[in-house]
């Protein structure tokens, strides 16, 4: 049994009542853990949807259509299906809030405190490739990963950044349709997943985050239009950094209308817990929109450009054209994009809601779109959110190499070793598991050199 603060347990009892028994023997029982499967990648209903339900046992969870629980001894997080994108690991209770904040297809939304990317991807599943999303996470290594995440789940539409709130309300001005915001919190809700986030609450804890959840809001309505939709939520229960969040929230932005909350206990549902607060900006009556129109900047900016810029720009995308004909013939764009190169590195940035390369200057921009590849000396070398980016279609008539998820093969080249081959093929090949893209290999003579990410290689 969990050792909980006594202070924790009168906070609960305080809230609770009657019912704060049943809540705190919830702490006698394992954690909930569930997946998302990821509908960029695998069609909801289909045969292979089918297949992993059986295979992973999984059980599906109320309030996210494609959520799923599983039970241990059952490990996805270590199967290559995992590498392969098809689904993301995720507390489900945590699914709730997008599932409430329902993102659609050709919205432009924001998640501002996005690391790991849980809400992220989940809201990219939504999106199904068109509008835009922009995944931001304030600590650096932590938005690494989330950028890692968002190429492994093969989101193409997506920019990633790492900024202070109040630099990114700066940029983008009344800019998004629906934001997220998973606020930093105490995290009572993680008490059984995590034992050491005990030592860490106390009373001052929660009153030092919901100060620091006020800080944030007004840089999330800042960046919100007229009449768009903002998700708050917590996975933690005091009433602190939930309900009278929100009523301050609403206290100094009248403008601000509460449309639902909701609450996850881990004693009446089968999740850890969280609380989500689903908020509508009211349409103003005059100046409708405060967007920054950046289609203009953008375009401004382009004819400024230095001509070698632009000249760099048509190559890099002529030479992304050879390598499409030779390996990735039907290879299109779900959705307008925009040819960025930063450094040698070239992206395509989603031309959506007029976001720009100009807007994202002076921020930490982690992935300005789908990263295609590197230009080396008049060559091109895809990368590997290129090949995670590859959907059925897109591969039909691709050079690839396929692996049985569960061959010795498909661990070895995880594992970063060449592969061997009886057939006589040169070049670039995507490698796949059951048909789904896993990184890149280049082939030659009978071996195929592995170009999977030295820093996804899992150790021997
Ligand atoms: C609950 S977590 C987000 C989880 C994420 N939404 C997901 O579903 O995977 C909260 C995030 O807020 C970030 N954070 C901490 N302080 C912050 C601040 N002052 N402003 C914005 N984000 C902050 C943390 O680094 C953390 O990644």
């Amino acid at each position: 049994m969990l050792q909980l603060p006594s202070e924790y347990i009168e906070q609960m009892k305080a809230i609770l009542g009657a019912e704060a028994e049943a809540f705190l023997a919830s702490y006698r029982l394992p954690r909930t853990q569930g997946l998302r499967l990821n509908t960029l990648k695998i069609k909801e209903g289909s045969a292979f949807a089918d297949k992993l339900i059986r295979e992973f046992q999984l059980e599906p969870v109320p309030w996210c259509q494609t959520g799923y629980y599983y039970e241990e001894p059952q490990r996805p997080g270590r199967h290559p299906y995992h590498a392969a994108g098809l689904y993301y690991i995720q507390e489900p209770s945590a699914m709730s809030s997008v599932a409430l904040l329902k993102p659609a297809p050709g919205e432009i939304v924001l998640d501002l405190a996005g690391a790991p990317g849980g809400k992220s991807t989940q809201i990219a599943g939504c999106l199904r490739g068109e509008g835009l999303l922009v995944a931001n996470e304030i600590h650096p290594a932590r938005a690494k990963i989330l950028s890692e995440n968002i190429e492994r789940m093969g989101i193409q539409n997506a920019v990633v950044t790492s900024a202070a709130p109040d630099k990114l309300a700066a940029k983008f001005p009344a800019f998004f349709d629906k934001i997220m915001l998973d606020a930093p919190c105490s995290g009572e809700g993680m008490f059984r997943k995590d034992p050491d986030a005990i030592d860490e609450w106390s009373l001052d804890h929660v009153r030092m985050c919901a100060a620091r959840q006020m800080d944030i809001l007004p840089d999330a309505v800042a960046m919100l239009k007229d009449g768009g939709l903002l998700a708050y939520s917590t996975c933690t229960f005091n009433v602190a950094e939930n309900e009278a969040t929100i009523e301050a929230l609403l206290q100094r932005f009248p403008e601000l209308t509460l449309l639902q909350t909701e609450r996850i206990w881990p004693h009446k549902q089968k999740g850890e817990g969280h609380f989500v607060a689903l908020l509508k900006k009211n349409e103003s009556s005059g100046d409708a929109d405060h967007g920054v129109d950046n289609r203009s900047g953008v375009k401004a900016k382009g004819k400024d450009k230095p001509a070698k810029a632009n000249k760099q720009i048509v190559e890099a995308k002529q030479l992304f054209g050879q390598f499409c004909q030779e390996v990735l013939p039907d290879w299109e764009w779900d959705s307008p994009a925009e040819p960025v190169l930063y450094g040698e590195q070239l992206y395509m940035l989603p031309a959506v809601g007029a976001i720009g390369s100009v807007q994202l200057n002076g921020l930490k921009v982690l992935r300005p779109g789908l990263h295609v590849g590197e230009l080396k000396k008049n060559r091109f070398e895809p990368s590997h959110a290129l090949a995670l980016a590859l959907t059925e279609d897109k591969l039909r008539s691709a050079r690839t190499y396929d692996l049985a998820a569960d061959s010795k093969e498909a661990e070895a080249y995880l594992r970063g070793e060449a592969l061997t081959t009886s057939r006589n093929e040169n070049g670039w090949v995507v490698i796949t598991i059951d048909g789904f893209p896993l990184g890149w290999g280049k082939e030659s003579g009978g071996q195929i050199k592995n170009h999977y990410p030295k820093g996804l290689r899992r150790p021997l």
